[in-house]
């Protein structure tokens, strides 16, 4: 489980993230418009940044002062808005980098891709593949930075399928509305840095305060 309580990040006279608590223990997506803090909260609990005030625990434990490896080595897993993946190591390679929980690349749809260079997969591909890089960690909370970004219709079902079936809890940014319903049972909603509202899909999708922010931005 992943507390993230209080947590603040300013970067000279703009306040980023502002005083954002909430607990990640399950399918949780963060939403909000361009802008709104969702990455910089994501960097905040991954160690990437470091908070202006505020506090990071994973399972209990305090991570605020760890860096993003020694929170990985603890069992925070990530995948970022470009894939972070070795382009010129084959895809089994690429996984078995990621760490050795029993993942496999048919899992994501990537069977008989073993030998091909992580560098010569589409767009979508390379996602499902970091994906899979991040599993193979086998770790306690994940972390996903818009992971249905650019990807077709079947990559994205396949996509679903495969966080469905993962059992730690998920904190994921996406901008992708329909998924976002598909999949979570939790949702946040940042705006101008601040948490504006927090429920089920369908509280979020029914409330007028939402709503209104995403009037009001371009998307
Ligand atoms: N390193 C930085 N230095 C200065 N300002 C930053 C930095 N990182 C983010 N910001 C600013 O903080 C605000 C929040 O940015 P952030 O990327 O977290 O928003 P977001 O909700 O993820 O937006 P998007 O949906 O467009 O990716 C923006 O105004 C952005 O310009």
């Amino acid at each position: 489980m992943l507390e993230l309580r209080g947590l603040s990040r300013v970067f000279g006279s703009l306040t980023a993230v502002d005083g954002v608590s909430l607990t990640v223990s399950s399918r949780h997506a963060l939403i909000g418009p361009n802008g709104a803090g969702k990455s910089t909260l994501l960097h905040l609990a991954a160690g990437n940044v470091r908070p202006s005030a505020g506090r990071v625990l994973l399972d209990g434990r305090d991570v605020t002062r760890a860096g993003p490896g020694r929170r990985a080595r603890l069992g925070l897993g990530r995948t970022f808005q470009t894939p972070a993946l070795v382009d010129s190591a084959d895809c089994g390679t690429n996984l078995r980098l990621g760490g050795r929980a029993p993942v496999s690349l048919d899992d994501v749809g990537l069977g008989g891709c073993e030998r091909l260079p992580a560098g010569a997969l589409p767009h979508g591909r390379r996602r499902l593949l970091e994906v899979a890089v991040a599993l193979a960690g086998a770790p306690r909370v994940l972390l996903l930075d818009e992971p249905a970004a650019g990807l077709g219709d079947d990559d994205r079902a396949l996509l679903l399928s495969v966080l469905r079936a993962v059992e730690v809890p998920v904190l994921l940014v996406e901008h992708d509305q329909a998924f976002v319903r598909a999949y979570a049972d939790t949702v946040t909603v940042l705006h101008q840095g601040a948490l504006l509202a927090s429920g089920t899909p369908s509280t979020i999708a029914a409330d007028a305060d939402v709503a209104a922010v995403y009037q009001g931005a371009a998307c």
